[in-house]
C-alpha cells in the first residue's frame, strides 16, 4: 500500500498538471496509464463519483480533482522542492480564484471549439480570446503568475500547453498572436525540465482533439 501512485492518461491536462507537480516536488511514483474507454477496477474503486483521471493513490488512499491533488502534493511534500500556493491568504484565494476560471472558462470553451461547428465554434473562439486576455492581464509583467517563482496557477493553466495547439488548430485561429506576454510565458514555462516531460507532442493533442469531434457535442468524453 505505501508508495504513490498516478493514475494518468498523457494528454489529459488534468493530470499533466499532477505530473508537473510531482516532478518539480521530487516525488517518486508509479505512473499507471488508464484505458478511458474500459476504466479499470482500480479507477473505477479510486475515484466512484466521476470515474476520471487523474487520481493520486498515496498510501493506498485515493485523492480526486487536479487542483485538490496539486494542493494536496503542496501541502504533503512541503519540505520537498518548491511551495506552489503563496503563503498570503489573499494572495492564495487569488490563485484558487483564476485556477477555478480556468477550469470553467478556458477548457470549457477548449471542448466547445473542438466539439461544435458554424456560429457556437466562432462565439467559442471569440470568448476563449477574451478569457485569455484576462489571464494575460493577471499575469501583469511578472516572469510567472506565482511572480517570480513558479506556483499553482502558473500549473494550472500550462497544462493546456500543447492543446492551445489543437485550439488554434480546431478553430483555425491564433490564440497567441492576440495574447504575446502568454506566449512568452508558456515558452518560459517549456524551458522547465518539469513542463517539457509533462507536456504530450502537440501532434497528440491534434489527433486526440480530432478524435473528440467525431465522437460528436454529445460526449463528455474530452482531453
Ligand atoms: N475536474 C477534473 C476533470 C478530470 C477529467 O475531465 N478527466 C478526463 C480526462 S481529461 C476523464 O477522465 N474523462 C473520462 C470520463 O469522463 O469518462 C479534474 O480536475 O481532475
Amino acid at each position: 500500500m505505501e508508495g504513490v501512485k498516478l493514475l494518468d492518461f498523457l494528454v489529459s491536462p488534468f493530470a499533466i498538471r499532477v505530473r508537473i507537480a510531482l516532478a518539480e516536488k521530487g516525488v517518486e511514483y508509479e505512473n499507471m496509464v488508464q484505458d478511458l474507454e474500459e476504466k479499470s477496477e482500480l479507477l473505477v474503486g479510486s475515484n466512484p463519483i466521476y470515474e476520471q483521471v487523474p487520481v493520486l493513490i498515496h498510501d493506498g488512499k485515493p485523492i480526486c480533482e487536479s487542483l485538490i491533488i496539486v494542493q494536496y502534493i503542496d501541502e504533503t511534500w512541503p519540505d520537498k522542492g518548491p511551495t506552489f500556493l503563496p503563503k498570503d491568504p489573499y494572495q492564495r484565494a487569488h490563485a484558487r480564484f483564476w485556477a477555478d476560471f480556468i477550469d470553467k472558462k478556458i477548457y470549457v470553451c477548449g471542448q466547445k471549439i473542438v466539439k461544435t461547428k458554424g456560429e457556437d465554434k466562432e462565439k467559442a473562439k471569440e470568448e476563449m480570446i477574451s478569457n485569455m486576455k484576462l489571464l494575460e492581464k493577471t499575469l501583469g509583467n511578472e516572469p510567472f503568475f506565482g511572480g517570480e517563482a513558479f506556483g499553482y496557477l502558473d500549473i494550472s493553466l500550462i497544462s493546456f500547453g500543447s492543446w492551445f495547439h489543437a485550439f488554434e488548430f480546431e478553430g483555425s485561429f491564433s490564440i497567441m498572436d492576440a495574447c504575446p506576454k502568454i506566449l512568452e510565458w508558456v515558452n518560459r514555462c517549456k524551458e522547465m525540465k518539469s513542463v517539457s516531460e509533462a507536456l504530450p507532442d502537440p501532434k497528440a493533442t491534434i489527433e486526440y482533439a480530432g478524435f473528440l469531434k467525431q465522437r460528436g457535442s454529445g460526449s463528455n468524453r474530452i482531453m
